[in-house]
C-alpha cells in the first residue's frame, strides 16, 4: 500500500531506482521472489531502469557484473532473499575479486514479520544471516529499514562502491518499499589529503629517475577507474616499457603507448617478461597481486623493489601512502612531468595478432579459433568479448585487442555466456562468447532467454567434450570426459542458430555466415580433438608446475 507523499519524498522503492541511476547504472539484471516482488512492481512501473531477467541467478550476477565492467560504474543484481540472493554469491565473490561495482539488491522479510517467532520461508539460519554473507564478498552494506536513514545509507554504499570499484549489498525489507523516503543524494568524492598525494608522487619519481631500468606493468583498476589515457600519457612523458597483466589484457592496447604486450611470466614472450623482471624500479598500477597475474613468476619480480599503486594505497619500497587513488596519483605525476616525452628505450615492435587462418580440411586447434577470429575483426571490426574459464580465454590472449570481460583472476566457470548476455543488455555492441563445453553446461541454456530479450551474440563453444584444463593439470584423472552434448542442435531449439565445425575450412565459413546473421543467437560448435590445447595455456601450466614445485 503506497504511503501518502510528504512534501519531496516519493516511495523508497522510487527513490533507490533513480539514485541508482544518478550514480551510472543503466540496467537492471534480476529474478524477482515474493520477498521481492514491491520492489519489482517499481522497477517495472516507473520504467527508470531496463529490467532483463535471466534463468538463474548465477547468471543475474555474471550478466550485473559485464554490465558494470563496460560502464566503469553500478551494475545492478536485484534478487529475492534466501534463495535468490544466496544463488548468487559465486558471482559477487567474483566481482569482488576483480573489483566490478556490483550493486546487489535482494528483497528481505518485512520488519514486521521479523519478530513474529517464526521462521521465515528462504530463511538460512538467522534473518540476519544473508547480511553475513554478503559482508564478506563486499565492500560496504546497508538494510533499509528506516527511511529516515535510507537515503544517507544509500549515498554511503554507492559512493564506496565506485570509490573501490568493489559490490555494495542493499537489502531492502519488502514492508519498506512504498513508504515515503527523500532523494539519496550523490555525494562528492571521498577527501584526500593532497600533502599526501604530493609527498607520494615526489617520492614515485625519484625512485624513477635513480633507477637503470625502470618499467611499468598495469592491472584492472586502470580500466575500472577509466585511466587509460593518463597511463598512456604517463608512459609516454617517463619514456618506461609498459607491459599489461592477464586481467589487463587489451589495456593501451590502441593506445599511443611503449606498450610490450601481457605479461605472463615464463608462460608468456621473453621481450615482454625480460624488462618487467630485469626492471629495479617497476611502477605496478592498479595490479592485483595475484597469482593469476604473477603466480608463474612471484619468485622473479622482487616486489620490494616495486612501487604498488592499487586499492588507494601506494607502496614504495618500506613506504606506504594510504589513501591515495590511482587516478590523484596519475594527476600529480602528469603535473610533474613536461608534455614532452623523452628519448627512452626504443620499445620492440609489438607481437601481431595470428591472423590468415588456412581454410582447408585439417582439423580445428585452438589457435585456428584465434586466427579466424581474427580475420573477421579484420574484416568487419572488433566485437567485444564475453570469455569463460577454460582454454578458451587462454586463446582469447591471441585474439585481436578488443573489449574483453573474463574471470582472469577468479577463474570461475559460468561467466562467459552470462556476461555476454549483461554486455548485449548494454551500448557495448555484439559479443563475442567463447565458451568451452564444460562451462556452458552451466550457464549456456541462459541463450534461452536471447529471442524474449532481442539479443544476437555469436558464441564459439570449444567442444572437447572435456575439462581439459584440469587433464592439463593432472592428466590420469578419469573424471575429465564428459558427455558428447550436441550443443549446434540445442540452439536451435533454444532459438537460435547452430553451426557444427570440425574443419579449419568448415570453421571459416561458419563464422562467415554466423556473423553475417543478426537475427538470433548463433552458436558455432567447434569439434576439437582431444588433448589439443593452445600454446598459451600449455606454457602457463608448465611454468606454474614450475612455480610450485
Ligand atoms: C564454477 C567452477 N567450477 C570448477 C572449476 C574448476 C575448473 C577450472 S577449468 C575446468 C574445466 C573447464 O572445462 P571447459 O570444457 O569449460 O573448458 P576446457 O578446459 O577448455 O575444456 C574446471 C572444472 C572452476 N574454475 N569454476
Ligand atoms: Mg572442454
Amino acid at each position: 500500500m503506497s504511503m501518502p507523499s510528504a512534501a519531496g519524498t516519493a516511495p523508497l522503492g522510487r527513490v533507490l531506482l533513480d539514485a541508482l541511476r544518478a550514480h551510472g547504472a543503466r540496467e537492471i539484471f534480476g529474478i524477482p521472489g515474493d520477498f521481492a516482488l514491491p520492489f519489482f512492481r517499481h522497477v517495472e512501473q516507473a520504467g527508470i531502469l531496463p529490467l532483463f531477467t535471466l534463468s538463474h541467478e548465477p547468471a543475474v550476477g555474471f550478466a550485473a557484473d559485464a554490465a558494470a565492467r563496460w560502464h566503469g560504474g553500478p551494475g545492478v543484481a536485484a534478487v529475492t532473499y534466501g534463495a535468490g540472493a544466496l544463488n548468487m554469491v559465486n558471482p559477487v565473490a567474483g566481482a569482488y575479486a576483480e573489483k566490478s561495482p556490483l550493486v546487489v539488491i535482494s528483497g528481505a522479510p518485512g520488519l514486521a514479520e521479523r519478530d513474529r517467532g517464526l521462521l521465515l520461508h528462504h530463511q538460512a539460519r538467522t534473518v540476519d544471516s544473508q547480511f553475513r554473507i554478503f559482508s564478506e564478498i563486499t565492500c560496504d552494506q546497508c538494510v533499509l529499514d528506516d527511511p529516515a536513514e535510507a537515503p544517507a545509507r544509500l549515498a554511503r554504499v554507492l559512493r564506496r562502491c565506485r570509490e573501490e570499484s568493489r559490490p555494495v549489498y542493499i537489502e531492502l525489507p519488502r514492508d519498506q518499499v512504498d513508504r515515503p523516503c527523500a532523494p539519496v543524494p550523490v555525494l562528492p568524492a571521498s577527501p584526500i589529503d593532497t600533502e599526501v598525494v604530493d609527498a607520494c608522487a615526489d617520492a614515485v619519481l625519484a625512485r624513477l629517475a635513480e633507477a637503470r631500468a625502470p618499467a611499468m606493468i598495469i592491472g584492472v583498476e586502470v580500466r575500472r577507474f577509466g585511466l587509460e589515457d593518463k597511463v598512456a600519457t604517463l608512459a609516454r612523458r617517463l619514456g618506461l616499457p609498459v607491459a599489461s597483466t592477464f586481467m589487463g589484457r587489451g589495456l593501451l592496447a590502441e593506445a599511443e603507448a611503449p606498450l610490450l604486450g601481457i605479461y605472463l611470466g615464463p608462460a608468456g614472450h621473453p621481450e615482454v617478461s625480460q624488462p618487467i623482471e630485469e626492471a629495479d624500479a617497476l611502477l605496478m598500477l592498479g595490479v592485483l597481486l595475484s597469482d593469476t597475474n604473477f603466480g608463474v613468476s612471484a619468485r622473479r619480480i622482487d616486489l620490494r623493489r616495486a612501487i604498488r599503486a592499487v586499492d588507494r594505497t601506494v607502496n614504495l619500497g618500506f613506504a606506504v601512502y594510504p589513501e591515495v587513488p590511482l587516478g590523484a596519483l596519475l594527476d600529480a605525476l602528469l603535473a610533474r612531468l613536461p608534455e614532452a616525452t623523452p628519448a627512452g628505450r626504443p620499445v620492440p615492435p609489438r607481437a601481431e595478432p595470428p591472423h590468415g587462418l588456412i581454410a582447408d580440411e585439417a582439423p580445428v586447434a585452438p589457435a585456428d579459433i584465434a586466427r579466424a577470429v581474427n580475420d573477421l575483426f579484420a574484416a568487419h571490426g572488433p566485437m567485444p568479448i564475453a570469455a569463460d574459464m577454460g582454454d578458451c580465454l587462454f586463446t582469447a590472449m591471441d585474439i585481436a585487442p578488443s573489449h574483453l570481460v573474463a574471470p582472469g583472476y577468479y577463474a570461475t566457470m559460468g561467466f562467459g555466456v552470462p556476461a555476454g548476455l549483461g554486455l548485449c543488455a548494454t551500448d557495448a555492441g555484439r559479443p563475442l562468447i567463447l565458451v568451452g563445453d564444460g562451462a556452458f553446461q552451466m550457464t549456456g541454456w541462459e541463450l534461452g532467454n536471447c529471442q524474449r530479450l532481442g539479443f544476437a551474440p555469436l558464441v564459439i563453444v570449444f567442444n572437447n567434450a572435456s575439462w581439459e584444463m584440469l587433464r592439463t593439470f593432472q592428466p590420469e584423472g578419469g573424471y575429465n570426459d564428459l558427455s558428447a552434448f550436441r550443443f549446434a542442435d540445442i540452439a536451435e531449439t533454444l532459438g537460435g542458430r547452430g553451426h557444427r565445425v570440425s574443419t579449419r575450412a568448415e570453421l571459416k565459413s561458419a563464422l562467415q555466415a554466423a556473423h553475417a546473421d543478426h537475427g538470433r543467437f548463433q552458436l558455432v560448435e567447434v569439434m576439437l580433438p582431444k588433448g589439443a590445447v593452445s600454446d598459451m595455456l600449455g606454457r602457463f601450466v608448465a611454468a606454474a608446475r614450475g612455480a610450485n614445485s
